[in-house]
């Protein structure tokens, strides 16, 4: 194992209310935040060791997005990968991921940038507590088409939380390597919202 640790700057994005917050703090504190508070941001760290290597996770979480809302320029800059999350029991916020991903892309000027789709709340149609409004087919065709990994998750039941971050290590690594500093978009880029 190589003592040098990697740090790893990730942001979660998605519609409001889909379980972000619920998905970090599950993985970062490991335990389920059950009363609905609407983040405005949120940052938080985690050190992990994958594949024989340690890294520390800066996790940005974000305020829901809807389709007017632009991508901050924090949001995009800088950040090494990406997890944009839905609910498998809310088809608009399925419909955003595309929305979100082509701002992402936008700000770099890239075709493909590292990414996790995740369907959470996988646990209501499980439970029969919220009708599923979104296949997994459909979740694995998206990703597919973006070049991203695809998951679904509980934070509540706490089912495959880590997963998403070791698929998304998979990502950035594979696309950034040795050379993480390319995550950085150029800044005088013009960005079309
Ligand atoms: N059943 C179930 N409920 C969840 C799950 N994750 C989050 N929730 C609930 O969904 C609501 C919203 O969760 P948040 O984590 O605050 O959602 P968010 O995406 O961070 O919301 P914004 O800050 O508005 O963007 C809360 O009441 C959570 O308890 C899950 O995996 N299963």
């Amino acid at each position: 194992m190589s003592g040098a640790v990697k740090k790893r700057r990730i942001c979660v994005l998605g519609s409001r209310s889909v379980g972000k917050s619920a998905l970090v703090v599950q993985y970062v504190e490991g335990h389920f935040i059950e009363p609905y508070f609407p983040t405005i941001e949120s940052i938080v760290f985690k050190n992990v060791t994958w594949n024989g290597e340690n890294y520390e996770f800066e996790i940005i979480d974000t305020a829901g997005q809807d389709e007017y809302s632009m991508l901050s320029s924090r949001h995009a800059i800088g950040i090494h990968g990406f997890i944009l999350v839905y609910s498998v029991a809310s088809r608009p916020s399925f419909d955003m991921i595309r929305a979100v991903h082509d701002k992402i892309l936008n700000y770099h000027g890239v075709s493909q940038v590292p990414c996790v789709i995740v369907g959470q709340k996988s646990d209501l149609p499980e439970k029969k507590l919220a009708p599923r409004q979104v296949t997994p087919q459909e979740g694995q065709t998206l990703a597919k088409e973006l070049h991203a990994a695809w998951i679904e998750t509980s934070a509540s039941s706490n089912i495959n939380v880590s997963k998403v971050f070791d698929l998304l290590l998979q990502e950035v690594e594979q696309q950034y390597g040795a050379k993480p500093e390319k995550a950085t978009a150029p800044e005088n880029k013009c960005v079309v919202m």
